[in-house]
Parts: structure tokens; sequence; C-alpha cells
């Protein structure tokens, strides 16, 4: 199969769909890999290094698309990618439609074969591809936390772990996932008093067994929310419906009894955020203030650290994208994780709860294949 690799696009986005690692174990298994030149520019890959591997470079992403039956990215399209993307051509990236009817309906238009990273499944129940990114996002999430907290960036100018003698600051953590448990270990290592919360019961006793008490736990009611977010010098969104947009969980109406200064960072941004006041934003304007409460709403986090997280994402997809690259389509048949993974297919949106979030019909797999 061809397989292209654009140059992600969205801003400040230095992550790359296949690594050059990764592009070696595709051509070994007889792939020819396309790779838009400086594609690995963020992180240090030249075009060199890519052909060492095994790539062939292309000048631009219109050839990429045009020669490709399967595109491999990081980012979701941005616009100028749904017009190049085609029937019959498979496209193996993060989508999160739910909160993007834009995205959803330029997919349906362009009959391509989405399969969305975030909801490929495995046989633990989790979501293998969505949690590398989730581990660099949570604990990125408190490096965030640290740096909005400075009084210079609007924050209360309190040093997360405070000194001996001085109370350190109060985080709390909505949903204890691998975004919320890979936050609770940076914020605890580095001394804060913090308390995650989940309506998973299952979830939190295995937070308080991994935490050995360094870490409270308490289930997610509205009272409970409203207790601890009043309280909070920092407030991290972590909760995921897995496809859905994301339940608001902070109002705005709370916001005027939080601490001027205190900080919330959405990390559920990408599904469109767990407190009704965020909106999504770049590295390169990171934070916004509402009602004296400091925002923090990237969307794409780890493209921050992108060494990291190119190499942890294709840790991850390479088993996947191979599969898909060997059997194309009937791959997503044949194996139960990567169906779960598709979302839009000729034209139709086959996960259910994009649909339902959407408002769009939703067509189950074996109807839309027919
Ligand atoms: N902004 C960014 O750059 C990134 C964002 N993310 C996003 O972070 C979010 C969390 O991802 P993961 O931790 O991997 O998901 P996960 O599925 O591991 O954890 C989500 C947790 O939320 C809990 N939850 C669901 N509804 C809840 C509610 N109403 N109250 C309290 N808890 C609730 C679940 O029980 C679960 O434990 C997702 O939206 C994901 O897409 C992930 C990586 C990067
Ligand atoms: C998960 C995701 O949206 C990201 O890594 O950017
Ligand atoms: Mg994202």
């Amino acid at each position: 199969m061809k397989v292209g690799v654009p140059k992600e696009i969205k801003t400040h986005e230095y992550r790359v769909g296949l690594t050059p690692g990764a592009v070696r174990e595709y051509a070994a298994a007889g792939h020819n890999v396309l790779v838009e030149t400086n594609a690995g520019a963020g992180i240090g890959a030249t075009d060199d290094v890519y052909r060492k591997a095994g790539a062939t470079i292309l000048p631009s992403s219109r050839e990429v698309y045009a020669s490709s039956d399967m595109i491999v990215k990081v980012k979701e399209p941005q616009p100028s990618e749904w017009v190049q993307l085609r029937e019959n051509q498979i496209l193996f990236t993060y989508l999160h439609l739910a909160p993007d009817p834009d995205q959803a309906k330029g997919l349906m238009k362009s009959g391509c074969t989405a399969i969305a990273y975030e909801t490929v499944t495995d046989a633990h129940g989790g979501l293998p591809l969505l949690a590398p990114m989730s581990e660099v996002a949570g604990r990125l999430a408190i490096e965030a936390t640290g740096a909005a907290l400075k009084r210079y960036a609007g924050g209360r100018g309190l040093l997360i772990g405070g000194v001996p003698g001085v109370q350190p600051a109060r985080i709390v953590v909505i949903g204890g996932g691998v975004v919320g448990t890979h936050a609770a270990r940076m914020a605890a290592g580095l001394g804060a008093d913090v308390t995650v919360m989940d309506r998973s019961i299952h979830r939190l006793r295995k937070l308080d067994e991994l935490f050995e008490g360094r870490v409270r736990t308490r289930f997610s009611t509205i009272d409970a929310v409203e207790e601890e977010v009043f309280s909070a010098d920092a407030v991290i969104g972590a909760v995921l419906v897995a496809g859905a947009t994301a339940p608001k969980l902070v109002s705005r109406n709370m916001l005027s009894s939080m601490r001027k200064g205190s900080v919330m960072v959405d990390v559920a941004i990408d599904q469109g955020g767990c407190f009704e006041t965020s909106r999504p934003t770049t590295h390169a304007d990171p934070t916004y203030e509402v009602d004296g409460v400091i925002h923090y709403c990237v969307a794409n986090m780890p493209g921050a650290v992108p060494l990291t997280s190119s190499q942890a994402l294709n840790n991850a997809t390479l088993p996947f994208g191979l599969a898909l690259a060997n059997r194309g389509f009937s791959a997503v048949l044949e194996c139960p994780h990567l169906r779960s993974g598709l979302n839009v297919y000729r034209g139709r949106l086959t996960y259910r709860a994009v649909a339902e979030s959407l408002g769009l019909p939703f067509s189950p797999i074996d109807q839309a294949a027919a």
C-alpha cells in the first residue's frame, strides 16, 4: 500500500504521523511510504533520515494526498486538507468530531474512510491510541498549572508545592482516567494537595491503591464538584465519555465563588471541554481570563513536546497502522478494536456517540459497508 505522511499544519503542532523508525517498519512490510518534505522537522528528523528509513520524499502535501491509499497523521485535518481527501482513501489520525461539526461534514463530503485514534479500543476496555497522548497531556497539565499560577501570568502567585511552613496549592482533578492519573502523579510529586474526582468507584479504588494515601479521592457529584472547585487553586478537567461531547461540570456561575487568580486547565477541550467557560486555545496564546480565573485550553498539548509525543504515539499506532496497510479496509471489518475506531465511512457517521453529539444520523458499520 502507498502510505502518505503529510506535514502537520495546525498551529504549533510539531508531531509527525510516522517517525523514521515507524517508516522502516512499514517499508520492511513491503509498503511504499510517501513523506512530505520537512514533515519530521519538529522532531529533528531530516528528509535524508526518512530516505534512509525507506521513505520517498514528496515536495508538498498535494502530492502526498494525491498518491496515497492511506494518510497517517496526528491532528484532525484542517479545511485545506479535507478537500484533498477522497473516496476509498483511509485516514488514520485524531479526529475529535463530536464538538466539530464542520470537520465531520468535511470528512463526510470527502467520501474517505476515517479512523479516529481516540476511539480505537483494546482488549482491556482502554483507548490504546489516546492513552499515550493522555499520559503526556496529564503531565503537561501540571506544568501549565505551575506557569499560570505565577503572579505575572495573572495567577495567585503560588508555588505548587509550597515550602516548609507554607501550604501547597490545592489541585482538584476531575476525571481519574489516564490524563487524571498522570496529572495527579505530577502534582503529588511536586508536593501539592491533590484530590481526584470520578464517577467510577472502580477508578477511585485503583487510584487510592496506586497513590497510597498521597492523593485524596472523591466521588464526583454536583455537590462534591462545587465544594472542591470553590476551595481549589487549580482545577484540571480530565473527563471523557468516549467519542461524545464532554459533560459540562463547572458552570460559569461557579467561577464567581472561586478564588481570583485560580487556574482551570481543561484537557478535555478536544471533546468540547468540561467547563462551561472553556474555548479552545493554541500554544501561541494558551490562556485567557474569565471572572478573574485563568483558563488554559490547548487542544493539542502534546504537540509542544513532539520528540516524546511522536515516539509514544508511534509506539501505540504502529500495530494498527500496519494492519491497515497490510489488509486495507478488511482490517477494520475483521478487528473489533479498529472497528471501534471507524468514525466516517463513505459519507456516513459510523460512531454512535459522535452522531448523537452532532445530531446527525448514525449508520452502523455493517449497514454503511453493505
Ligand atoms: N488537550 C489535549 O491536548 C489532550 C486532550 N486529551 C483529552 O483528555 C480527556 C481525558 O482523556 P483520558 O484521560 O485518556 O480518558 P479516560 O477515559 O482514561 O478517563 C476519563 C475519566 O473520566 C471519567 N468521567 C466520565 N464522566 C465523568 C463525570 N461526569 N464526572 C467525573 N468523571 C467522569 C471516567 O470515569 C474516566 O475515568 C479526553 O477528552 C481526551 O481526548 C487527551 C490528550 C491530549
Ligand atoms: C489527543 C489529542 O488530541 C492530541 O494529542 O492532540
Ligand atoms: Mg487534541
